[in-house]
């Protein structure tokens, strides 16, 4: 789509006369601006825009502004030069971007895949356009300003059926209308979940990403499969799901992290039995400052075990911890003061509640992979971008084979993780949950570990391609500035590096045959 411009038309030399004291007009892609009342406004500076005033500005324009400035002033837009058509295409929401390498090889035209079906493309069509639509916006705006995600987006998700989707396939989506029927709720499988977490994750807000209800991603598990009372269950479900109210999983502590048996959260049985006594301190919870609930790891003597407690108990504080990504994460410092907590909100079983928190590590370590993977794919298209836009030492950036280089090497790593993505994604779909859990724990595992040092190395070679832009934090390098700054928060988050691929490795040895070969 061409930029909506008014319809008035002049000639170039019309144009040119306007580069007087009192009229700036200048011309980029065949579109008339007049910039004569913007020149104080200008972050770039008055003195730059006088330069090409009465000119031809697009190659000066695309070498330092994100082609969405346009949208963002479309006011300045007086008309177009007679005759001529804009070349610049201006994306609308829900498409797909025609940049090579842009988007998986499922979504591009000449490609082929076997794994999806017409169902997954029509969430696919309907998950970009909400997200382009809804969350992208809110996420630039709050992640700036350090503010939560709204409640108007959040009762949006809800009703859109988008909150429950992010919990993956399962009974809680029978019934429930999806992105307008984009998707019956029966036939949900892993890629129509792979296809959400890919699509939101394109917003490119890295703690917007997590503030947007990630508690709830990992913390409501827990109650959907473990909570034994069903009233509790469906008290708390519903309350989440209408978006009603907030829920976190709380295990890490400032003692233990990816080590979960040394938590020191203790709780304690009351003499009748009928309540636990919570006493300790939680770090990092992510949306732990406004969750009202929290599923917490905590020491029951013989062993581990997961509490839903909630705020409303008394005795729990939280406090923001700042991070190098945005406050909007909510990620929180969390104590527990003789926190008065119901024995039937006990999940699963007393000192057993490692099972309850093994169970939740494959699917969010495959939610965490699906996240990073499409973000390094945004990496490579911005950079793709900016490569054919930026001219320096009278070439463009494209046309130096080192950023070639770089930029074969960014791809081949997005593309490998992508389709290794989709190959595990498979094995989700076909494998009841023991044999996920039996077989998939370790592939996992890997998948995430090698995505996030692949992102690492996709965030050092964009960052060499884009300069000074790659850490400045608004305008053209936005996108590189987040992923290089944030990219380590999927690095150590559900399980560091080091942690996975240890049980990569692990889980490979107890398939070993037992003959020395
Ligand atoms: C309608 C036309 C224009 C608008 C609305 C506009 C708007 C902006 C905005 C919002 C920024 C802040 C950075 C960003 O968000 O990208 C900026 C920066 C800048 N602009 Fe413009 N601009 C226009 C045309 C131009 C032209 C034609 C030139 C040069 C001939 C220019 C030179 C600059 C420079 C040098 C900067 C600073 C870039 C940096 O810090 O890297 N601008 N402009």
């Amino acid at each position: 789509m061409p930029l909506p411009v008014p319809s008035k038309t002049f000639t170039r030399d019309e144009v040119a006369k306007h580069n007087t004291e009192d009229s700036t007009w200048f011309v980029i892609d065949t579109v008339v601006y007049d910039v004569s009342d913007f020149l104080d406004a200008h972050p770039g500076g008055e003195a730059v825009l006088r330069q090409v005033a009465g000119q031809d500005a697009t190659v000066a324009f695309y070498n330092l502004h994100r082609h969405e400035v346009l949208q963002k002033y479309a006011n300045l837009a007086i008309g177009t030069i007679a005759g001529e058509q804009q070349s610049i295409i201006t994306p609308q929401p829900g498409d797909l971007s025609p940049v090579p390498y842009a988007e998986p090889l499922w979504l591009t035209p000449q490609f082929r895949s076997p794994y999806f079906n017409d169902s997954h493309r029509r969430l696919q069509r309907a998950m970009r356009e909400f997200t382009d639509r809804y969350i992208a916006p809110e996420a630039l705006e709050k992640e700036r300003s350090g503010e939560f995600v709204s409640q108007e987006l959040i009762e949006r998700m809800s009703k859109a059926g988008v909150l429950h989707m992010r919990m993956g396939p399962g009974k809680h989506l029978h019934g429930v209308r999806l992105l307008d029927g984009a998707v019956d709720g029966r036939e949900f499988d892993y890629f129509h979940d792979m296809i959400c977490a890919q699509e939101q994750a394109r917003a490119a807000c890295r703690g917007f990403q997590d503030g947007n209800m990630a508690g709830m991603v990992i913390g409501l598990t827990c109650i959907l499969n473990f909570c034994p009372n069903a009233e509790l269950q469906r008290r708390v479900t519903d309350d989440v799901l209408s978006g009603r109210k907030k829920i976190c999983l709380a295990i890490t502590e400032a003692f233990a992290g990816s080590d979960v048996a040394g938590l020191r959260t203790t709780a304690t049985k009351t003499p009748d039995g009928k309540h636990y006594i919570v006493n300790g301190t939680k770090k990092w919870i992510t949306n732990g400052v406004f969750a009202d609930y929290f599923v917490a790891g905590v020491n029951t003597g013989k062993g581990l075990s997961v509490l839903l407690i909630e705020r409303a108990a008394g005795g729990v504080e939280t406090k923001p911890i700042k991070t190098s990504y945005s406050p909007t994460a909510g990620t929180a410092y969390v104590t527990f003061d003789n926190v008065k907590v119901p024995a039937s909100h006990l999940l699963g079983e007393e000192n057993k509640g490692i099972y309850v928190i093994l169970s939740n590590f494959n699917h969010e370590r495959w939610a965490m992979a699906c996240g990073t993977i499409r973000l390094m794919r945004l990496v490579v298209e911005e950079s793709l971008k900016w490569a054919h836009q930026r001219r320096v030492f009278g070439k463009r950036l494209i046309d130096q084979p080192v950023v070639r280089q770089k930029l074969a090497k960014m791809i081949a790593l997005c593309e490998a993780h992508q389709a290794w993505l989709e190959s595990v994604t498979y094995q989700m779909c076909h494998m009841p949950y023991a044999q996920q859990a039996r077989h998939l724990g370790g592939p996992i595992a890997l998948l995430k570990m090698s995505a996030t040092r692949a992102a690492h190395e996709i965030a050092d070679e964009a960052v060499q391609i884009w300069g000074g832009r790659a850490l400045t934090q608004t305008g053209m390098g936005r996108v590189i500035e987040n992923f290089n700054r944030t990219n380590k928060f999927d690095a150590i988050l559900g399980g560091a590096e080091e942690v996975l691929a240890d049980l990569g490795v692990r889980q490979a040895m107890k398939f070993m045959p037992k003959a020395v070969l």
